[in-house]
């Protein structure tokens, strides 16, 4: 059975129909323009919005008709911000991830749960900064801690919205690296993501949303080509391969400016460089 099922999945006016299937073991990378509906999905499966037509089953159960507690459970979310204003500390704000697990609130705090935050803080780089207050780091810290809360969740899907867009580029790899670990230990992860370079290199499959419909999804090499980046983003892109790394990588240029030519083969005044 997949561990996420989007059945004919609607918010209407602003996501219609969009129907997908995703097994564990897998980093999906959902793409497409600003508005396109992204931030909008990734809230409708994380059970925060009811959708107007359609549902999202996890594990073979509504995600809509669970308590917060075991939706909490089967899914952890990160929001594409995190509020200005929250009063707690880095380490704070970690352990809520473990609400859905038990006892922590009520102050028996277990072993399970100390190990589990203190991994998470680890994992995001996180150790020094665990008692500062969250108001006070900056939005790269605040967007680390985010994650580490959904890491100390432990559930078996995340869906993380932009979760590398405040990151310095170390951040960047080190996430989309770890993300890529989890997926092989079992999770789902589905990442809302506008670095298309990252998304080819480090997302097993895409699901690429334009204007509210579901444009395609499946293995990324079969789906992030050319005349989708075009169609999508209004963009020419030439996928080839890095030399060093030998990973897919990207050349980008304004439909103004046309399909990249290489270099060897400019044309000046007509003829050939
Ligand atoms: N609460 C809301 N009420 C009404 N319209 C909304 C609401 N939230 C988002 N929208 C609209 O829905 C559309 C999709 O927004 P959404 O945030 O899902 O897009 P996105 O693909 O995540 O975009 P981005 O890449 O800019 O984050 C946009 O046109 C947006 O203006």
């Amino acid at each position: 059975m997949p561990m996420l099922t989007l059945e004919s999945v609607a918010q209407s006016p602003i996501l219609s129909d969009v129907t997908a299937s995703f097994e564990a073991g897998r980093v999906v990378g959902l793409i497409g323009p600003n508005g396109a509906g992204k931030s909008t999905l990734l809230r409708t499966i994380a059970g925060l919005l009811p959708p107007t037509g359609g549902a999202v089953c996890v594990d073979g159960a509504d995600i809509h008709r669970l308590s917060p507690r075991r939706r909490a459970q089967r899914v952890a979310y990160l929001p594409q911000s995190l509020a200005e204003d929250i009063p707690y500390t880095i380490r704070e704000f970690v352990e809520m991830g473990r609400y859905s697990h038990g006892r922590l609130w009520a102050g028996a705090r277990r072993v399970a749960d100390v190990d589990q935050v203190q991994q998470a803080l680890d994992q995001m780089g996180l150790q020094a900064l665990q008692d500062a207050p969250l108001q006070r780091v900056s939005g790269g810290e605040r967007q680390r801690a985010g994650i580490a809360r959904c890491l100390a969740q432990e559930s078996r899907v995340m869906l993380l919205d932009e979760p590398i867009s405040n990151l310095d580029i170390y951040y960047q790899l080190d996430i989309m690296t770890q993300l890529t670990r989890l997926a092989s230990r079992g999770h789902l992860i589905l990442i809302a993501i506008h670095h298309l370079e990252f998304a080819l290199r480090f997302c097993d499959e895409l699901l690429v949303i334009s204007d509210g419909q579901l444009y395609a999804q499946g293995e990324t090499g079969q789906v992030f080509t050319s005349a989708m980046v075009r169609d999508v983003f209004g963009v020419e892109a030439t996928i080839f391969l890095d030399p060093v790394q030998q990973h897919a990588r990207l050349s980008l240029s304004s439909a103004e400016e046309g399909p990249l030519v290489p270099l060897g083969e400019r044309l000046v005044g007509g003829r050939r460089e």
